[in-house]
């Protein structure tokens, strides 16, 4: 059983509101000139992982509230409860076992009396002899070649996980071609395959329900692509595998289920890239490297588990959210990472978190009277600088950052990686201090602009400052370390859905637009008039009729 406290009322929460008060007239800055110790005080060290979360508005007073907060609403039982494979995704009545899938000690866990980890790493055997029969060029297509590319359809936690990693970690890329196809609108997949062979393209349908209408739309489309090129019914077996909880549906789309990867419904669709969805990833990096994401991963889920909250990188994470999201207001979090190949990291955590914690009733059911999940949004750095970064510095929104960046580039050229990381040093250092106005008189004086010019322009020059940001610094991107930070993420959103006493495994709100679509799609067959919605979706759709 999960806890069942309303935050809000306990006591660490009071406490937190008064001492919100006395953070609020205190700046970042001021408490690094009083405390030289800061830095130390309010950072981390995972392996190689770094993380600084000193440029915040907190001080020591404030993180002892908020573990105080964290222990008052029961998160070490919460933390257990999903370790040790309690249904705690009660609305869907399942487990919540991603950390069974990366469970590299083996150890037991069990699901209504079962272990499960037989069943994980029978898949990984199978994930590990496919993986390298297609790299090395062992299985052929119908036709006797090699593959060599191979195209991904699936769609949100079947797709941004896959997507995210392969990018990220494209510097351990083999010679396979990656492609992924996700989005219903024919564009996408007909793009994808121009220029693709059919008797060298393996096709991997991801799909943890295997009833996603757009996934669905896109296998079928792929499969007809894969018949008019030449390939008989015979032959889709070798050029076809699922990722899927559904072997009935996979069968029934005609895929022998010995070309099938399972997965099991304990394993939520965002936190699947763990499972067999992740052999897109294991086909990019090879195998190995995928053990090393799982390693990484795992690393945090013990460090997690074991480590006291004060040294505990995710709940620090989360807490420091919560401050800032339900005492400060703040609306929105965003990820900005430092390294181009992670450039769909924000993309991957906007599912992960706003489908985990987009909730507005609690674990009683009623509706909440406090903000819950964060909005979260992203740019790889330095674009994002030249884009919205003005709104973090000067506008009127409070928006806490996360940076994040390696110290070492796969791509040593020239200065480029030192002027890279020079800004997000500067950025995190400027948001923070601000400009204040001495510092703009003064520099506008050394510009040579007269004593009314300097009054004029001033204002608009001005930083505040104190702004928040969290910085990540990681030795290099590398599976184990990304292994690790997205598994600090993912345990992130839990602690926070655990206080905020939310559900936070599954999605109602994203059924709802499964079932609309459904509604509709059947009006749309034909040209005749439509007049049983109101009267701008009748419109809308009327006037689609009469356009298409
Ligand atoms: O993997 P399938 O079942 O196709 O679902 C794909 C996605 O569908 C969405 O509507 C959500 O439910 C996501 O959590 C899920 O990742």
């Amino acid at each position: 059983m999960l806890p069942n406290t309303d935050f809000t009322t306990t006591r660490a929460f009071k406490y937190l509101a008064d001492h919100y008060i006395d953070i609020n007239s205190k700046s970042i800055s001021e408490m690094f000139e009083f405390d030289a110790e800061r830095f130390s005080k309010f950072s981390l060290k995972f392996e190689d992982i770094l993380f600084d979360y000193s440029k915040n508005r907190i001080d020591e007073e404030t993180v002892a509230l908020l573990i105080q907060l964290a222990r008052e609403c029961s998160l070490n039982k919460a933390i257990e409860a999903m370790f040790s494979g309690e249904k705690i995704n009660a609305t869907e009545g399942r487990p919540v076992l991603h950390i069974a899938l990366r469970n590299r000690s083996n150890t037991p866990i069990f699901v209504d009396g079962k272990d499960v980890m037989p069943d994980v790493n029978k898949v990984l055997d199978q994930m590990k002899a496919f993986s390298a029969d297609i790299i090395s060029g062992n299985w052929k297509g119908y036709t006797g070649k090699a593959i060599t590319d191979v195209v991904n359809i699936g769609i949100g936690g079947s797709d941004l996980g896959p997507v995210m990693v392969t990018e990220a970690l494209k510097a351990y890329k083999n010679h396979l071609q990656m492609h992924f196809v996700s989005n219903v609108d024919g564009t996408h997949i007909v793009e994808t395959l121009k220029g693709l062979n059919p008797e060298t393209t393996l096709f991997l349908i991801a799909s943890k329900t295997f009833t996603t209408q757009e996934t669905m739309g896109n296998a079928h489309s792929a499969r007809d692509w894969f018949l008019a090129g030449g390939g008989k019914e015979a032959d889709v077996a070798k050029h076809f595998a699922a990722l899927s909880t559904n072997s009935e549906g996979v069968s029934k789309f005609g895929i022998d289920t010995k070309n099938m990867f399972e997965f099991w419904d304990w394993v939520g669709g965002r936190y699947s890239l763990w499972s067999a969805i992740g052999l897109s990833i294991a086909l990019s990096i090879g195998f190995e490297n995928f053990v090393e994401l799982l390693s990484g991963a795992h690393a945090i889920d013990e460090h997690f588990k074991t480590a006291e909250l004060e040294e505990n990188i995710p709940a620090i994470m989360a807490l420091i959210g919560i401050w800032y999201n339900n005492f400060f207001e703040a609306e929105t979090n965003a990820i900005l990472p430092y390294d181009q190949y992670m450039h769909r990291f924000a993309a991957y955590f906007q599912q992960g978190d706003m489908e985990s914690n987009g909730k507005h009733v609690d674990r009683n059911g009623n509706a909440v009277d406090y903000s819950t999940g964060p909005i979260i949004w992203g740019e790889p750095g330095t674009n994002g600088q030249h884009a919205f970064y003005q709104l973090i510095h000067q506008g009127t929104k409070l928006i806490p950052c996360d940076f994040i960046a390696p110290a070492i580039s796969h791509n040593p050229l020239g200065e480029h990686h030192n002027m890279l990381l020079s800004n997000f040093f500067a950025q995190t250092e400027a948001l923070m201090n601000g400009k204040t106005r001495e510092e703009v008189v003064a520099e506008l004086k050394k510009s040579g602009k007269t004593d009314e010019e300097i009054e004029k322009l001033a204002p608009f020059k001005m930083f505040d400052g104190n702004r928040p940001t969290n910085s990540f610094l990681l030795k290099e991107i590398t599976p184990r370390s990304l292994g690790s930070l997205i598994a600090m993420y993912e345990h992130k959103i839990f602690v926070q859905g655990i206080i905020w006493n939310i559900y936070s495994f599954d999605q109602w709100g994203v059924e709802l637009g499964k079932q609309l679509a459904g509604k509709i799609l059947p009006e749309l067959k034909d040209d005749s008039e439509v007049s049983s919605h109101d009267s701008s979706t009748n419109g809308l759709i009327n006037q689609y009729k009469a356009w298409r």
